[in-house]
Protein backbone atom coordinates (compact mmCIF):
# COMPACT_ATOMS: atom_id res chain seq x y z
CA UNK A 1 0.00 0.00 0.00
CA UNK A 2 1.18 3.57 -0.52
CA UNK A 3 1.73 6.20 2.12
CA UNK A 4 -1.85 8.61 1.33
CA UNK A 5 0.22 11.32 2.28
CA UNK A 6 2.38 10.73 -0.03
CA UNK A 7 1.25 13.34 -3.44
CA UNK A 8 0.35 11.07 -6.64
CA UNK A 9 3.92 10.95 -8.74
CA UNK A 10 3.90 12.89 -11.58
CA UNK A 11 4.45 11.79 -14.86
CA UNK A 12 7.43 13.78 -15.41
CA UNK A 13 9.38 11.11 -13.10
CA UNK A 14 8.62 7.74 -14.93
CA UNK A 15 10.04 9.83 -18.45
CA UNK A 16 13.92 10.52 -19.34
CA UNK A 17 14.84 14.11 -18.04
CA UNK A 18 14.15 16.76 -20.44
CA UNK A 19 11.59 14.69 -22.19
CA UNK A 20 8.88 17.19 -21.60
CA UNK A 21 9.73 20.52 -21.75
CA UNK A 22 8.54 23.60 -19.69
CA UNK A 23 6.35 25.16 -22.02
CA UNK A 24 4.60 21.72 -22.50
CA UNK A 25 4.08 21.92 -18.76
CA UNK A 26 3.11 25.51 -19.48
CA UNK A 27 0.10 24.36 -21.65
CA UNK A 28 -1.28 21.57 -19.63
CA UNK A 29 -1.39 23.93 -16.65
CA UNK A 30 -3.12 26.60 -18.22
CA UNK A 31 -5.71 24.13 -19.91
CA UNK A 32 -6.07 21.74 -17.05
CA UNK A 33 -9.62 21.78 -16.03
CA UNK A 34 -8.50 21.85 -12.39
CA UNK A 35 -8.05 24.89 -10.42
CA UNK A 36 -4.35 25.32 -9.81
CA UNK A 37 -2.36 28.02 -7.78
CA UNK A 38 1.28 28.40 -7.54
CA UNK A 39 3.02 29.66 -4.25
CA UNK A 40 6.21 30.76 -3.12
CA UNK A 41 7.86 29.45 -0.31
CA UNK A 42 6.58 32.12 2.12
CA UNK A 43 3.15 31.34 0.72
CA UNK A 44 2.45 34.56 -1.63
CA UNK A 45 0.50 33.32 -4.69
CA UNK A 46 2.64 33.10 -8.22
CA UNK A 47 0.60 32.24 -10.58
CA UNK A 48 -3.17 30.84 -10.77
CA UNK A 49 -4.07 29.12 -14.04
CA UNK A 50 -7.51 30.34 -15.99
CA UNK A 51 -9.74 27.02 -14.20
CA UNK A 52 -8.55 28.80 -11.19
CA UNK A 53 -9.96 32.20 -12.10
CA UNK A 54 -13.34 30.35 -13.33
CA UNK A 55 -13.68 28.74 -10.00
CA UNK A 56 -12.93 31.78 -7.95
CA UNK A 57 -14.54 35.05 -9.96
CA UNK A 58 -11.14 36.46 -9.28
CA UNK A 59 -8.01 37.52 -11.89
CA UNK A 60 -4.75 36.54 -11.69
CA UNK A 61 -3.17 40.34 -10.86
CA UNK A 62 -5.75 40.11 -7.89
CA UNK A 63 -4.15 37.23 -6.66
CA UNK A 64 -0.28 37.90 -7.17
CA UNK A 65 1.86 38.42 -4.44
CA UNK A 66 -0.74 38.17 -2.28
CA UNK A 67 -1.23 35.83 1.67
CA UNK A 68 -2.74 35.08 3.56
CA UNK A 69 -2.16 31.22 2.32
CA UNK A 70 -3.01 29.94 -0.57
CA UNK A 71 -6.80 30.23 -1.35
CA UNK A 72 -8.02 34.03 -0.76
CA UNK A 73 -11.43 33.28 -1.23
CA UNK A 74 -11.29 30.19 0.82
CA UNK A 75 -12.30 30.03 4.22
CA UNK A 76 -10.33 27.55 5.95
CA UNK A 77 -11.16 26.53 9.73
CA UNK A 78 -8.24 27.36 12.48
CA UNK A 79 -8.18 24.06 13.12
CA UNK A 80 -8.07 22.88 9.70
CA UNK A 81 -5.35 25.38 9.36
CA UNK A 82 -3.10 23.86 11.81
CA UNK A 83 -3.68 20.46 10.48
CA UNK A 84 -2.55 21.57 7.18
CA UNK A 85 0.57 23.32 8.43
CA UNK A 86 1.82 20.19 10.58
CA UNK A 87 0.76 18.23 7.53
CA UNK A 88 2.82 20.13 4.88
CA UNK A 89 5.81 20.24 7.77
CA UNK A 90 5.42 16.23 8.03
CA UNK A 91 4.86 14.64 4.76
CA UNK A 92 5.05 18.02 2.13
CA UNK A 93 1.42 16.80 1.29
CA UNK A 94 -2.07 17.69 2.57
CA UNK A 95 -5.79 16.79 1.08
CA UNK A 96 -8.80 17.24 2.15
CA UNK A 97 -12.38 18.80 1.32
CA UNK A 98 -12.60 22.49 1.70
CA UNK A 99 -15.81 24.81 1.15
CA UNK A 100 -15.17 28.37 -0.76
CA UNK A 101 -17.52 31.39 -2.02
CA UNK A 102 -17.06 33.14 -5.72
CA UNK A 103 -16.55 36.80 -5.72
CA UNK A 104 -20.58 37.12 -6.41
CA UNK A 105 -20.80 34.78 -2.87
CA UNK A 106 -21.92 31.44 -4.24
CA UNK A 107 -20.56 28.78 -2.40
CA UNK A 108 -18.27 25.68 -3.43
CA UNK A 109 -16.88 22.86 -2.10
CA UNK A 110 -13.66 21.42 -3.90
CA UNK A 111 -11.01 18.26 -3.17
CA UNK A 112 -8.19 19.96 -2.47
CA UNK A 113 -4.37 18.36 -2.55
CA UNK A 114 -1.89 20.67 -1.36
CA UNK A 115 2.00 20.15 -2.03
CA UNK A 116 4.78 21.79 -0.76
CA UNK A 117 7.87 21.31 -3.72
CA UNK A 118 11.28 21.15 -2.01
CA UNK A 119 14.66 22.21 -3.23
CA UNK A 120 17.77 19.60 -3.41
CA UNK A 121 18.61 21.27 -0.15
CA UNK A 122 15.13 20.03 1.29
CA UNK A 123 13.87 23.72 1.73
CA UNK A 124 10.49 24.41 0.64
CA UNK A 125 10.49 26.68 -2.88
CA UNK A 126 6.72 26.18 -3.43
CA UNK A 127 3.38 25.14 -2.52
CA UNK A 128 0.93 23.84 -5.70
CA UNK A 129 -2.26 23.53 -4.82
CA UNK A 130 -4.92 22.23 -6.67
CA UNK A 131 -8.78 21.68 -6.76
CA UNK A 132 -10.84 19.50 -8.17
CA UNK A 133 -14.13 18.08 -8.36
CA UNK A 134 -15.37 16.23 -5.87
CA UNK A 135 -17.30 13.33 -7.16
CA UNK A 136 -15.09 11.29 -9.77
CA UNK A 137 -14.78 7.42 -8.82
CA UNK A 138 -11.07 8.67 -8.27
CA UNK A 139 -11.53 11.37 -6.34
CA UNK A 140 -14.15 9.40 -3.80
CA UNK A 141 -11.29 6.46 -3.69
CA UNK A 142 -8.42 8.81 -3.13
CA UNK A 143 -10.49 11.08 -0.12
CA UNK A 144 -11.83 7.69 1.42
CA UNK A 145 -8.71 6.13 1.27
CA UNK A 146 -6.78 9.35 2.68
CA UNK A 147 -9.71 9.51 5.93
CA UNK A 148 -9.19 5.52 6.31
CA UNK A 149 -5.97 5.67 6.74
CA UNK A 150 -4.86 9.09 8.28
CA UNK A 151 -5.16 10.44 12.26
CA UNK A 152 -6.82 13.75 11.03
CA UNK A 153 -5.18 15.39 13.76
CA UNK A 154 -1.58 15.32 13.10
CA UNK A 155 -1.67 13.94 9.84
CA UNK A 156 0.14 11.07 10.55
CA UNK A 157 -0.43 7.52 9.40
CA UNK A 158 -3.23 5.96 11.84
CA UNK A 159 -2.99 2.93 13.17
CA UNK A 160 -4.15 0.85 10.18
CA UNK A 161 -2.22 2.36 8.14
CA UNK A 162 1.08 1.69 10.62
CA UNK A 163 -0.28 -2.00 10.66
CA UNK A 164 -0.12 -2.44 7.15
CA UNK A 165 3.05 -0.56 6.26
CA UNK A 166 4.96 -2.55 9.17
CA UNK A 167 3.54 -5.90 7.36
CA UNK A 168 4.93 -4.83 4.37
CA UNK A 169 8.36 -3.12 5.62
CA UNK A 170 8.57 -6.83 7.55
CA UNK A 171 8.59 -8.84 4.32
CA UNK A 172 11.09 -6.76 2.65
CA UNK A 173 13.23 -7.51 6.10
CA UNK A 174 12.80 -11.14 6.15
CA UNK A 175 14.55 -11.28 2.54
CA UNK A 176 16.82 -8.68 2.82
CA UNK A 177 17.91 -10.08 5.84
CA UNK A 178 17.72 -6.98 7.88
CA UNK A 179 16.98 -5.79 11.81
CA UNK A 180 14.72 -3.25 12.14
CA UNK A 181 13.72 -1.67 15.50
CA UNK A 182 9.87 -0.39 16.47
CA UNK A 183 9.54 2.13 18.86
CA UNK A 184 6.12 2.51 21.20
CA UNK A 185 5.99 6.38 22.67
CA UNK A 186 4.23 7.39 25.32
CA UNK A 187 4.16 10.88 26.56
CA UNK A 188 4.42 10.90 30.39
CA UNK A 189 2.03 13.33 31.68
CA UNK A 190 -0.53 13.86 28.84
CA UNK A 191 -3.41 12.90 30.82
CA UNK A 192 -2.77 15.59 33.33
CA UNK A 193 -2.82 18.19 30.87
CA UNK A 194 -5.47 17.26 28.66
CA UNK A 195 -7.55 16.75 32.10
CA UNK A 196 -6.61 19.76 33.35
CA UNK A 197 -6.10 22.51 30.25
CA UNK A 198 -8.58 21.06 27.94
CA UNK A 199 -8.50 19.30 24.78
CA UNK A 200 -7.53 22.12 22.77
CA UNK A 201 -4.84 22.12 24.67
CA UNK A 202 -3.66 18.70 24.66
CA UNK A 203 -4.63 18.46 20.73
CA UNK A 204 -2.29 21.52 19.81
CA UNK A 205 0.72 19.75 22.10
CA UNK A 206 0.02 16.12 20.16
CA UNK A 207 0.58 18.10 16.73
CA UNK A 208 3.85 20.02 18.05
CA UNK A 209 5.19 16.69 19.58
CA UNK A 210 4.50 14.49 15.81
CA UNK A 211 6.17 17.67 14.17
CA UNK A 212 9.15 17.25 16.53
CA UNK A 213 9.43 13.11 16.11
CA UNK A 214 9.39 13.35 12.26
CA UNK A 215 12.20 15.82 12.80
CA UNK A 216 14.51 13.07 14.98
CA UNK A 217 13.65 10.37 12.22
CA UNK A 218 14.74 10.08 8.61
CA UNK A 219 11.84 10.53 6.32
CA UNK A 220 12.30 6.92 4.70
CA UNK A 221 11.38 6.33 8.71
CA UNK A 222 8.16 5.69 9.62
CA UNK A 223 6.34 7.71 11.91
CA UNK A 224 2.45 7.02 13.39
CA UNK A 225 0.15 7.90 15.80
CA UNK A 226 -1.80 4.78 16.95
CA UNK A 227 -3.84 5.67 19.65
CA UNK A 228 -4.14 9.23 22.42
CA UNK A 229 -1.11 9.76 23.28
CA UNK A 230 0.52 6.73 21.66
CA UNK A 231 3.11 6.98 18.84
CA UNK A 232 4.94 4.36 17.25
CA UNK A 233 8.51 5.08 14.93
CA UNK A 234 9.60 2.05 12.96
CA UNK A 235 13.16 2.22 11.55
CA UNK A 236 14.04 -0.42 9.00
CA UNK A 237 16.99 -2.10 8.30
CA UNK A 238 19.25 -0.80 11.15
CA UNK A 239 22.65 -2.63 11.31
CA UNK A 240 22.64 -2.93 15.02
CA UNK A 241 20.39 -2.16 18.39
CA UNK A 242 22.89 0.87 18.95
CA UNK A 243 21.14 2.72 16.64
CA UNK A 244 17.67 2.71 17.94
CA UNK A 245 18.97 3.38 21.14
CA UNK A 246 20.47 6.76 19.28
CA UNK A 247 17.48 7.28 17.70
CA UNK A 248 15.37 6.93 21.08
CA UNK A 249 17.86 9.18 22.79
CA UNK A 250 17.18 11.98 20.03
CA UNK A 251 13.37 11.34 21.01
CA UNK A 252 13.68 11.73 24.40
CA UNK A 253 15.93 15.01 23.95
CA UNK A 254 14.03 16.66 21.67
CA UNK A 255 10.30 15.67 22.94
CA UNK A 256 11.38 16.72 26.22
CA UNK A 257 12.30 20.28 25.49
CA UNK A 258 9.24 22.82 26.78
CA UNK A 259 5.93 23.11 24.03
CA UNK A 260 4.45 26.25 24.20
CA UNK A 261 0.60 26.02 23.65
CA UNK A 262 -1.57 28.87 23.73
CA UNK A 263 -0.42 30.82 26.96
CA UNK A 264 1.08 27.64 28.44
CA UNK A 265 4.33 26.55 28.23
CA UNK A 266 4.40 22.62 28.85
CA UNK A 267 6.70 19.47 29.08
CA UNK A 268 5.48 16.04 27.91
CA UNK A 269 8.69 13.68 28.24
CA UNK A 270 8.54 10.65 26.68
CA UNK A 271 8.87 6.70 28.07
CA UNK A 272 9.27 5.18 25.02
CA UNK A 273 9.45 1.10 24.37
CA UNK A 274 12.12 -0.59 21.66
CA UNK A 275 11.35 -4.40 20.39
CA UNK A 276 13.30 -5.52 17.43
CA UNK A 277 12.76 -7.66 14.61
CA UNK A 278 13.46 -10.57 14.04
CA UNK A 279 14.77 -11.32 17.74
CA UNK A 280 11.53 -10.18 20.16
CA UNK A 281 9.21 -10.97 17.00
CA UNK A 282 8.87 -12.07 13.60
CA UNK A 283 5.62 -10.18 13.07
CA UNK A 284 3.54 -7.12 13.35
CA UNK A 285 1.55 -7.80 16.18
CA UNK A 286 3.99 -9.47 17.94
CA UNK A 287 6.57 -6.54 17.76
CA UNK A 288 4.16 -4.26 18.80
CA UNK A 289 3.03 -5.80 21.85
CA UNK A 290 6.39 -6.37 23.07
CA UNK A 291 7.10 -2.64 22.41
CA UNK A 292 4.50 -1.69 24.30
CA UNK A 293 5.29 -4.08 27.34
CA UNK A 294 8.81 -2.54 27.28
CA UNK A 295 7.42 1.14 26.87
CA UNK A 296 5.21 -0.21 30.45
CA UNK A 297 8.53 -1.02 32.01
CA UNK A 298 10.03 2.25 31.00
CA UNK A 299 7.19 4.44 32.30
CA UNK A 300 7.61 2.02 35.58
CA UNK A 301 11.33 2.61 35.57
CA UNK A 302 10.48 6.78 36.50
CA UNK A 303 9.31 7.66 32.71
CA UNK A 304 11.31 9.93 30.44
CA UNK A 305 13.82 7.08 29.03
CA UNK A 306 13.76 4.13 26.84
CA UNK A 307 13.92 0.21 27.07
CA UNK A 308 14.66 -2.59 25.32
CA UNK A 309 12.13 -5.29 25.00
CA UNK A 310 13.18 -8.58 27.33
CA UNK A 311 11.59 -12.20 27.51
CA UNK A 312 12.03 -11.22 31.45
CA UNK A 313 9.63 -8.29 31.05
CA UNK A 314 6.59 -11.12 29.83
CA UNK A 315 7.31 -12.73 33.14
CA UNK A 316 6.52 -9.49 34.86
CA UNK A 317 3.69 -9.06 32.56
CA UNK A 318 2.41 -12.22 33.93
CA UNK A 319 2.67 -11.53 37.28
CA UNK A 320 0.82 -8.44 37.34
CA UNK A 321 -1.89 -9.98 35.76
CA UNK A 322 -1.86 -12.69 38.70
CA UNK A 323 -1.76 -9.90 41.13
CA UNK A 324 -4.05 -8.46 39.33
CA UNK A 325 -6.50 -11.31 39.43
CA UNK A 326 -5.47 -11.54 43.68
CA UNK A 327 -6.60 -8.43 44.55
CA UNK A 328 -9.40 -8.66 42.69
CA UNK A 329 -10.42 -11.89 44.60
CA UNK A 330 -9.04 -9.99 48.17
CA UNK A 331 -11.31 -6.65 47.15
CA UNK A 332 -14.17 -8.77 46.90
CA UNK A 333 -13.46 -11.32 49.67
CA UNK A 334 -13.75 -8.41 52.30
CA UNK A 335 -15.89 -9.91 55.10
CA UNK A 336 -15.76 -9.06 59.16
CA UNK A 337 -13.62 -12.49 59.80
CA UNK A 338 -11.25 -12.36 56.83
CA UNK A 339 -9.66 -9.22 55.56
CA UNK A 340 -6.09 -9.64 53.89
CA UNK A 341 -5.87 -5.25 53.85
CA UNK A 342 -5.27 -3.21 57.10
CA UNK A 343 -4.97 0.11 58.32
CA UNK A 344 -1.27 1.32 59.10
CA UNK A 345 -0.74 4.48 61.14
CA UNK A 346 1.65 6.97 60.98
CA UNK A 347 2.24 9.71 63.69
CA UNK A 348 2.15 13.71 62.57
CA UNK A 349 3.94 16.02 65.03
CA UNK A 350 3.43 19.74 65.40
CA UNK A 351 6.97 21.24 65.05
CA UNK A 352 5.91 23.64 68.21
CA UNK A 353 4.96 21.78 70.57
CA UNK A 354 6.11 17.87 69.71
CA UNK A 355 2.97 17.05 70.30
CA UNK A 356 1.26 14.10 68.20
CA UNK A 357 -1.84 16.36 66.49
CA UNK A 358 -2.51 13.61 63.86
CA UNK A 359 -2.16 10.22 62.33
CA UNK A 360 -1.98 9.20 58.72
CA UNK A 361 -3.71 6.19 57.69
CA UNK A 362 -1.97 4.21 55.22
CA UNK A 363 -3.32 0.66 53.60
CA UNK A 364 -1.53 -2.64 53.52
CA UNK A 365 -1.96 -5.96 51.81
CA UNK A 366 -0.87 -9.39 52.97
CA UNK A 367 -2.12 -11.42 49.79
CA UNK A 368 -0.94 -15.85 50.65
CA UNK A 369 0.87 -15.83 46.97
CA UNK A 370 3.03 -12.27 47.08
CA UNK A 371 3.47 -11.84 50.69
CA UNK A 372 2.88 -7.91 51.73
CA UNK A 373 2.76 -6.16 48.34
CA UNK A 374 3.80 -2.61 48.60
CA UNK A 375 0.85 0.17 48.42
CA UNK A 376 2.64 1.79 45.26
CA UNK A 377 2.35 -1.23 43.77
CA UNK A 378 -1.30 -2.95 44.51
CA UNK A 379 -2.33 0.49 44.57
CA UNK A 380 -1.74 1.58 41.06
CA UNK A 381 -2.87 -1.71 39.93
CA UNK A 382 -6.21 -0.85 42.13
CA UNK A 383 -6.86 2.56 40.06
CA UNK A 384 -6.10 1.26 36.69
CA UNK A 385 -8.84 -1.67 37.34
CA UNK A 386 -11.23 0.54 39.19
CA UNK A 387 -11.11 -1.47 42.24
CA UNK A 388 -9.72 1.75 44.08
CA UNK A 389 -13.58 2.81 44.40
CA UNK A 390 -14.65 -0.07 46.55
CA UNK A 391 -10.95 -0.80 48.47
CA UNK A 392 -11.15 3.13 49.11
CA UNK A 393 -14.52 2.64 50.23
CA UNK A 394 -12.92 -0.25 53.11
CA UNK A 395 -10.35 2.70 53.81
CA UNK A 396 -12.84 5.29 54.75
CA UNK A 397 -14.86 3.15 56.88
CA UNK A 398 -12.38 1.41 58.66
CA UNK A 399 -10.64 4.32 59.19
CA UNK A 400 -13.57 5.79 60.59
CA UNK A 401 -14.11 2.60 63.02
CA UNK A 402 -10.35 2.42 64.33
CA UNK A 403 -10.69 6.43 64.94
CA UNK A 404 -14.41 5.81 67.04
CA UNK A 405 -12.28 3.22 68.70
CA UNK A 406 -9.34 5.64 69.82
CA UNK A 407 -11.63 7.75 71.20
CA UNK A 408 -13.43 5.31 73.26
CA UNK A 409 -9.91 4.80 74.51
CA UNK A 410 -9.70 8.13 75.41
CA UNK A 411 -7.49 9.05 73.12
CA UNK A 412 -9.39 10.81 70.36
CA UNK A 413 -7.23 14.21 70.43
CA UNK A 414 -5.82 13.68 67.03
CA UNK A 415 -7.00 13.78 63.49
CA UNK A 416 -6.60 10.97 61.15
CA UNK A 417 -5.89 11.47 57.72
CA UNK A 418 -7.00 9.23 54.48
CA UNK A 419 -5.93 9.42 51.02
CA UNK A 420 -8.54 9.38 48.43
CA UNK A 421 -7.52 8.63 44.67
CA UNK A 422 -8.90 10.82 41.53
CA UNK A 423 -11.65 8.23 40.74
CA UNK A 424 -12.57 8.32 44.76
CA UNK A 425 -13.04 11.67 44.74
CA UNK A 426 -15.35 12.36 41.33
CA UNK A 427 -17.16 9.63 41.98
CA UNK A 428 -20.65 10.60 42.99
CA UNK A 429 -21.17 8.86 46.45
CA UNK A 430 -17.98 10.44 48.06
CA UNK A 431 -20.11 12.76 50.32
CA UNK A 432 -22.84 10.39 51.07
CA UNK A 433 -19.94 7.47 52.12
CA UNK A 434 -18.36 10.15 53.71
CA UNK A 435 -21.53 11.31 55.68
CA UNK A 436 -22.50 7.58 56.36
CA UNK A 437 -19.78 6.74 57.71
CA UNK A 438 -19.05 9.69 60.00
CA UNK A 439 -22.72 8.79 61.62
CA UNK A 440 -22.42 5.45 61.90
CA UNK A 441 -19.49 6.24 64.54
CA UNK A 442 -20.87 9.32 65.51
CA UNK A 443 -17.66 11.05 64.56
CA UNK A 444 -17.80 14.83 63.53
CA UNK A 445 -16.27 16.71 60.04
CA UNK A 446 -13.48 17.66 62.23
CA UNK A 447 -12.09 14.24 63.48
CA UNK A 448 -10.89 13.05 59.86
CA UNK A 449 -8.83 15.13 57.08
CA UNK A 450 -9.01 13.93 53.40
CA UNK A 451 -5.48 13.83 51.27
CA UNK A 452 -5.20 14.09 47.89
CA UNK A 453 -2.48 13.96 45.61
CA UNK A 454 -1.61 17.45 43.64
CA UNK A 455 -2.13 15.79 40.53
CA UNK A 456 -5.50 14.51 41.20
CA UNK A 457 -6.06 18.04 42.98
CA UNK A 458 -5.06 19.35 39.19
CA UNK A 459 -7.54 17.07 36.55
CA UNK A 460 -10.79 18.49 35.73
CA UNK A 461 -10.20 21.98 37.54
CA UNK A 462 -14.44 22.69 37.56
CA UNK A 463 -15.34 19.53 38.83
CA UNK A 464 -12.51 19.12 41.63
CA UNK A 465 -13.38 22.59 42.65
CA UNK A 466 -16.92 21.98 43.16
CA UNK A 467 -16.23 18.55 45.00
CA UNK A 468 -13.38 20.16 47.19
CA UNK A 469 -15.86 22.86 47.97
CA UNK A 470 -18.28 20.53 49.16
CA UNK A 471 -16.31 18.84 51.32
CA UNK A 472 -15.03 22.28 53.20
CA UNK A 473 -18.51 22.93 53.85
CA UNK A 474 -19.01 19.77 55.62
CA UNK A 475 -16.28 21.02 57.54
CA UNK A 476 -13.75 18.33 56.51
CA UNK A 477 -10.16 19.48 56.54
CA UNK A 478 -8.40 19.18 53.03
CA UNK A 479 -4.36 18.34 52.26
CA UNK A 480 -2.64 18.73 48.92
CA UNK A 481 -0.23 15.73 49.42
CA UNK A 482 2.61 15.18 47.48
CA UNK A 483 3.47 18.87 46.88
CA UNK A 484 5.52 20.00 44.62
CA UNK A 485 5.66 17.06 42.51
CA UNK A 486 2.98 17.87 39.60
CA UNK A 487 1.75 20.98 38.08
CA UNK A 488 0.02 22.85 39.75
CA UNK A 489 0.61 26.38 40.74
CA UNK A 490 0.18 28.13 43.41
CA UNK A 491 -2.13 30.60 41.62
CA UNK A 492 -4.58 27.52 41.28
CA UNK A 493 -4.16 26.53 44.49
CA UNK A 494 -5.29 29.43 46.32
CA UNK A 495 -8.78 28.49 44.62
CA UNK A 496 -9.37 25.27 46.38
CA UNK A 497 -10.65 25.44 49.97
CA UNK A 498 -7.76 23.60 50.97
CA UNK A 499 -6.04 23.77 54.62
CA UNK A 500 -2.11 21.95 54.25
CA UNK A 501 0.01 21.11 51.54
CA UNK A 502 2.25 18.09 52.48
CA UNK A 503 5.41 18.78 51.25
CA UNK A 504 6.68 15.55 49.45
CA UNK A 505 9.35 13.69 50.51
CA UNK A 506 11.65 14.25 47.79
CA UNK A 507 12.49 17.62 48.86
CA UNK A 508 13.28 16.87 52.33
CA UNK A 509 15.47 14.05 51.50
CA UNK A 510 18.05 16.16 50.54
CA UNK A 511 17.05 19.69 52.25
CA UNK A 512 20.43 19.91 53.52
CA UNK A 513 23.06 18.73 50.86
CA UNK A 514 20.80 19.71 47.79
CA UNK A 515 20.99 23.33 47.45
CA UNK A 516 17.78 23.11 44.96
CA UNK A 517 15.71 20.95 47.37
CA UNK A 518 16.14 23.48 50.14
CA UNK A 519 15.43 26.06 48.19
CA UNK A 520 12.06 24.69 46.87
CA UNK A 521 11.28 23.93 50.68
CA UNK A 522 11.94 27.53 52.04
CA UNK A 523 9.80 28.93 48.63
CA UNK A 524 7.16 26.58 49.47
CA UNK A 525 6.62 27.11 53.05
CA UNK A 526 6.89 30.82 52.87
CA UNK A 527 4.66 30.74 49.84
CA UNK A 528 2.03 28.33 51.43
CA UNK A 529 2.11 30.76 54.16
CA UNK A 530 1.80 33.69 52.87
CA UNK A 531 -1.66 31.71 51.31
CA UNK A 532 -2.74 30.93 54.65
CA UNK A 533 -2.17 27.54 54.84
CA UNK A 534 -0.62 25.11 57.21
CA UNK A 535 2.60 23.42 55.91
CA UNK A 536 3.46 19.44 56.45
CA UNK A 537 6.86 17.88 56.03
CA UNK A 538 6.77 14.02 54.58
CA UNK A 539 9.55 11.75 55.46
CA UNK A 540 11.17 13.46 57.94
CA UNK A 541 14.07 10.63 58.85
CA UNK A 542 17.03 12.76 60.71
CA UNK A 543 17.00 15.51 63.25
CA UNK A 544 18.96 17.67 61.35
CA UNK A 545 15.96 17.82 58.81
CA UNK A 546 13.67 18.05 61.70
CA UNK A 547 15.66 21.22 62.90
CA UNK A 548 16.32 22.98 59.51
CA UNK A 549 12.20 22.66 58.41
CA UNK A 550 11.65 23.70 62.07
CA UNK A 551 13.61 26.82 60.87
CA UNK A 552 11.66 27.50 58.08
CA UNK A 553 8.34 27.20 60.17
CA UNK A 554 7.46 24.43 58.84
CA UNK A 555 4.16 23.27 61.12
CA UNK A 556 4.02 19.95 60.98
CA UNK A 557 6.39 16.66 61.04
CA UNK A 558 5.91 13.19 59.62
CA UNK A 559 8.91 10.45 59.09
CA UNK A 560 10.22 7.64 60.40
CA UNK A 561 12.33 10.23 62.60
CA UNK A 562 9.09 10.22 65.06
CA UNK A 563 8.08 6.54 63.75
CA UNK A 564 7.59 4.51 60.97
CA UNK A 565 3.88 3.62 59.88
CA UNK A 566 2.39 0.97 62.70
CA UNK A 567 -0.47 -1.27 63.04
CA UNK A 568 -3.84 0.23 64.90
CA UNK A 569 -2.12 -1.99 68.24
CA UNK A 570 0.82 -0.48 68.31
CA UNK A 571 -0.77 3.17 67.74
CA UNK A 572 -2.52 3.10 70.57
CA UNK A 573 0.26 1.87 72.41
CA UNK A 574 2.47 5.18 71.34
CA UNK A 575 -0.40 7.53 71.72
CA UNK A 576 -0.74 5.83 75.31
CA UNK A 577 2.80 6.70 76.20
CA UNK A 578 3.12 9.85 74.38
CA UNK A 579 0.08 11.07 76.94
CA UNK A 580 1.93 10.01 79.81
CA UNK A 581 5.11 11.54 79.14
CA UNK A 582 3.64 14.93 78.36
CA UNK A 583 1.22 14.92 81.15
N1 LIG B 1 11.55 6.58 53.08
C1 LIG B 1 10.63 7.09 53.95
N2 LIG B 1 9.32 6.87 53.73
C2 LIG B 1 8.44 7.38 54.60
C3 LIG B 1 8.84 8.13 55.71
N3 LIG B 1 7.73 8.49 56.39
C4 LIG B 1 6.68 8.00 55.72
N4 LIG B 1 7.09 7.31 54.64
C5 LIG B 1 6.26 6.65 53.66
O1 LIG B 1 5.77 7.65 52.78
C6 LIG B 1 4.45 7.33 52.34
C7 LIG B 1 3.57 8.46 52.68
O2 LIG B 1 2.34 8.30 52.12
P1 LIG B 1 1.84 8.99 50.79
O3 LIG B 1 2.74 10.09 50.34
O4 LIG B 1 0.42 9.35 51.05
O5 LIG B 1 1.96 7.81 49.72
C8 LIG B 1 1.15 6.70 49.82
C9 LIG B 1 -0.19 6.88 49.13
O6 LIG B 1 -0.01 7.63 47.95
C10 LIG B 1 -0.53 5.47 48.75
N5 LIG B 1 -1.51 4.98 49.73
C11 LIG B 1 -1.30 4.37 50.91
N6 LIG B 1 -2.48 4.09 51.50
C12 LIG B 1 -3.47 4.54 50.66
C13 LIG B 1 -4.90 4.54 50.70
O7 LIG B 1 -5.54 4.11 51.64
N7 LIG B 1 -5.56 5.07 49.61
C14 LIG B 1 -4.88 5.60 48.55
N8 LIG B 1 -5.57 6.11 47.54
N9 LIG B 1 -3.53 5.63 48.50
C15 LIG B 1 -2.84 5.11 49.54
O8 LIG B 1 0.63 4.69 48.78
C16 LIG B 1 1.74 5.56 49.03
C17 LIG B 1 2.84 4.82 49.72
O9 LIG B 1 2.43 4.43 50.97
P2 LIG B 1 3.47 3.77 51.98
O10 LIG B 1 4.26 2.73 51.29
O11 LIG B 1 2.73 3.44 53.21
O12 LIG B 1 4.47 4.95 52.23
C18 LIG B 1 4.09 6.03 53.07
C19 LIG B 1 5.01 6.05 54.27
O13 LIG B 1 5.28 4.78 54.79
C20 LIG B 1 10.25 8.35 55.92
O14 LIG B 1 10.69 8.99 56.85
N10 LIG B 1 11.09 7.82 55.00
Amino acid sequence: MTDPRTPPSTAESARPAGAVSLAALRCAYEQSHEAILVADADRRTIAVNEAFCRLTGLVEAELVGKTPDFLPSVQVLPQLQAAITAALQTGGFWQGEIHGERRDGTRFTRWLKLAAIRGDDGEVRNYVANLSELGSDKEVADRLAYLAYHDPLTNLPNRLAFEAQLAQTLRLCERGNYQLALMVIDLDNFKNINDSLGHHVGDELLQQVALRLRECVRASDLVARIGGDEFVVVLPEIETPLTAARVAGKVQLNLADSYRVTEHVLYATPSIGISLFPIDGQDASTLLRNADTAMYHAKNAGRNNHQFYTARMNEAAGERLQMENELRQAVSGITPGHCEFSLHFQPQIQTATGKVIGLEALLRWDNPTFGRVSPMRFIAIAEETGLILPLGDWVIWETCRLTRSLKDQGLGDVRVAINISAQQLRHDNLLLLIRGALACYDLSPQDIELEVTESTAMQNPEVTLSILDQLAAMGIMLAIDDFGTGYSSLAYLKHLPINRLKLDRSFVTDIETDANDAAICTATIALGHSLGLELVAEGVETEEQRDFLARLGCDVLQGYLYSKPMPFADVVAYLQAQRIATE
